[in-house]
C-alpha cells in the first residue's frame, strides 16, 4: 500500500499512509466544520454524457433500477464466482432510517437513455467513537457500470455526496470496503458457517476436506430442528425499549459503535421477512430479556453455474448476551437460518465473535472488510473486537 498513488484520496481528510508513524497528530477532526455558506452549493461537474439524478427509493420504478444497477454491477468476490444481491426490500430498509435524506441517494444517468449507470448513498448515524458521539454519514452502495470502470467517476461521486452531506452540517462519515485505502481504522475477517454444505460444495463455494466424503461434511455441520434455549423468540414492537437498554449496555464497551436510541432499534432490529431476523431471550418468570441476537438477509447472485443461481446467506449483525452463552445463543441463529433454508451464515471477526467463530465451525473467507472513517482520525487502527459497528 505504501508505493501505490492515491491520487484522490491523498486530497481528501482521511489517515494519510505517509502518516502512518506518527503519533503526535490529535485524534478527532482533521479538518474543521465550515459555515454551510461556504460549502459548493452547485453540483460537481460530470462528463458531458451525464447528468445527477436523486433517486426516489420509495419509488418502486426507481428502486427497481437501483436493483438492477447493483445486480449487474455490484461487488464480487475476488475470484468473480459470486456478487452481492441486494433485494429491493432490503434497499428499502437500508436507506430509510429514522432522518434520512432523499438527496444522499445519488444517482448519474446517460442524459440520452437516462440509464442509471452509477450510484452511491449516504445515510445518517450517530456513531460513538470512545466517548464522543459524533454525526456521520454512512457511505454505502457506491457503484459504476462495469462498462464506466477506470474513468475517475468514483472520486466524482464521492465529492458529490460530500458535498451533499457537507450541506446538512454533517462532516464525519463511516464506510467500509474490501478494498485497502488511506487508511483502514480496522481491518476485520469474515467467516463463514455452511448450512447446505452440499449446495455451498457444488458451486464452488467451499471445497470437499481432505479426506471427507459428502455424507461426511453433511453430517459435521448437521444442526438440531429446535433451538435449545429456553425463552428464545422473535423480536416484537413491545420489546423495544428493553432492547434498546440491553444493546446501548453491550455496545458501551466498544471503542466505535453505533449511539442506538428506541427509533433506531425500532427501524434496525424489528424483524422484517426476508431483510433482518432478530431474537432475544425472555427469562421465563421475570419476562426479562437477558440476550439478544441478529441477522441480515443478503444474497448473492451465482455466476455462471447450471444448477444453481442464487446463494441465500445470513450476515451476523448485533448479538449481546449477557445470561445465555454467546456461544449457544449463535448455535440457536444457526439452526434457525438452517430452518429458514439459509445457505451459509456470515460473521466478521467484530465484537465478541471470535469466541464462537471456530467453536461453532466457521471457516475463515477469503478476504477481510477495512473500516474507515472520513475526516476523523484514530491515533491507532483498533483491534476487530473493539469495533460495535456492522455496516450492510
Ligand atoms: C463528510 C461526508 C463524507 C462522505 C464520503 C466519505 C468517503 C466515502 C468513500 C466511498 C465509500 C464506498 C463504500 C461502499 O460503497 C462499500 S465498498 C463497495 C464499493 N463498490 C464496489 O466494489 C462495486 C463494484 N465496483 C465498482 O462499482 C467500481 O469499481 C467503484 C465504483 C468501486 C470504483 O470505480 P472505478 O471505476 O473502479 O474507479 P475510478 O472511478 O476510476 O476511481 C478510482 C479511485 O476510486 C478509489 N476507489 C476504488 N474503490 C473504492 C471504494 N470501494 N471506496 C472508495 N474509493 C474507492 C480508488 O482508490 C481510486 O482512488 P485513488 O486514485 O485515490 O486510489
Ligand atoms: C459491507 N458492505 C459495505 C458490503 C461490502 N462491500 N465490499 C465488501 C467486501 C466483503 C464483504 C463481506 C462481508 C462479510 C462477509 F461475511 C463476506 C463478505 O464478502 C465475501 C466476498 N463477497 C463479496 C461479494 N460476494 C461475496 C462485504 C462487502
Amino acid at each position: 500500500a505504501l508505493e501505490k498513488r492515491h491520487k484522490f484520496w491523498e486530497t481528501q481528510p482521511v489517515g494519510q499512509f505517509k502518516d502512518l508513524g506518527a503519533t503526535n497528530l490529535p485524534e478527532g477532526p482533521i479538518e474543521p466544520a465550515t459555515p454551510i455558506s461556504d460549502v459548493k452549493q452547485e453540483p460537481y461537474n460530470l462528463p458531458n454524457l451525464y447528468e445527477w439524478v436523486t433517486c426516489d427509493m420509495n419509488s418502486e420504478e426507481v428502486c427497481n433500477e437501483v436493483y438492477v444497477l447493483l445486480t449487474n454491477n455490484y461487488v464480487e468476490d475476488d475470484e468473480n464466482m459470486f456478487r452481492f444481491n441486494y433485494s429491493k426490500e432490503f434497499l428499502h430498509w437500508a436507506l430509510h432510517p429514522p432522518g434520512y435524506f432523499r438527496s444522499w441517494h445519488i444517482g448519474v444517468r446517460v442524459k440520452s437513455s437516462k440509464k442509471l449507470v452509477a450510484f452511491i448513498t449516504g445515510i445518517p448515524a450517530r456513531i460513538r467513537v470512545r466517548d464522543e458521539v459524533v454525526n456521520m454519514a454512512e457511505i454505502n452502495f457506491l457503484c459504476v457500470h462495469k462498462k464506466l470502470r477506470s474513468k475517475r467517476l468514483a472520486p466524482v461521486m464521492i465529492k458529490e455526496v460530500t458535498r451533499r452531506v457537507h450541506l446538512e452540517n454533517i462532516w464525519q462519515a463511516g464506510y467500509t470496503a474490501g478494498v485497502i485505502l488511506p487508511t483502514p481504522i480496522s481491518t476485520c475477517q469474515y467467516w463463514h458457517r455452511s448450512l447446505n454444505p452440499k449446495k455451498l460444495i457444488d458451486v464452488g463455494f467451499s471445497r470437499l476436506g481432505a479426506r471427507m466424503t459428502m455424507s461426511r461434511t453433511i453430517k459435521l455441520y448437521k444442526l438440531p430442528e429446535s433451538t435449545v434455549t429456553p425463552g428464545f423468540r422473535k423480536m416484537e414492537l413491545h420489546d423495544i425499549p428493553a432492547v434498546t437498554r440491553l444493546l446501548r449496555n453491550y455496545l458501551s464497551q466498544f471503542i466505535v459503535a453505533p449511539d442506538f436510541d428506541e427509533n433506531d432499534v425500532e427501524h434496525w432490529l424489528l424483524p422484517k421477512e426476508n431483510v433482518i431476523d432478530s431474537y432475544l431471550v425472555e427469562g421465563p418468570e421475570t419476562q426479562e430479556i437477558t440476550d439478544f441476537c441478529s441477522f441480515y438477509t443478503l444474497p448473492s447472485s451465482i455466476l455462471g453455474n447450471q444448477n444453481y443461481s442464487t446463494l441465500k446467506a445470513a450476515y451476523s449483525y448485533y448479538n449481546v448476551s449477557t445470561k445465555t452463552p454467546l456461544l449457544q445463543l449463535m448455535n440457536d441463529a444457526l439452526i434457525v437460518a438452517k430452518r429458514k433454508d439459509y445457505d451459509v451464515f456470515n460473521a466478521l471477526d467484530v465484537m465478541q465473535n471470535e469466541c464462537f467463530l471456530k467453536e461453532l465451525k466457521f471457516g475463515p473467507g477469503d478476504g477481510k472488510l477495512h473500516y474507515y472513517l472520513y475526516n476523523y482520525r484514530i491515533r491507532h487502527a483498533l483491534n476487530p473486537s473493539e469495533l460495535g459497528l456492522v455496516l450492510l
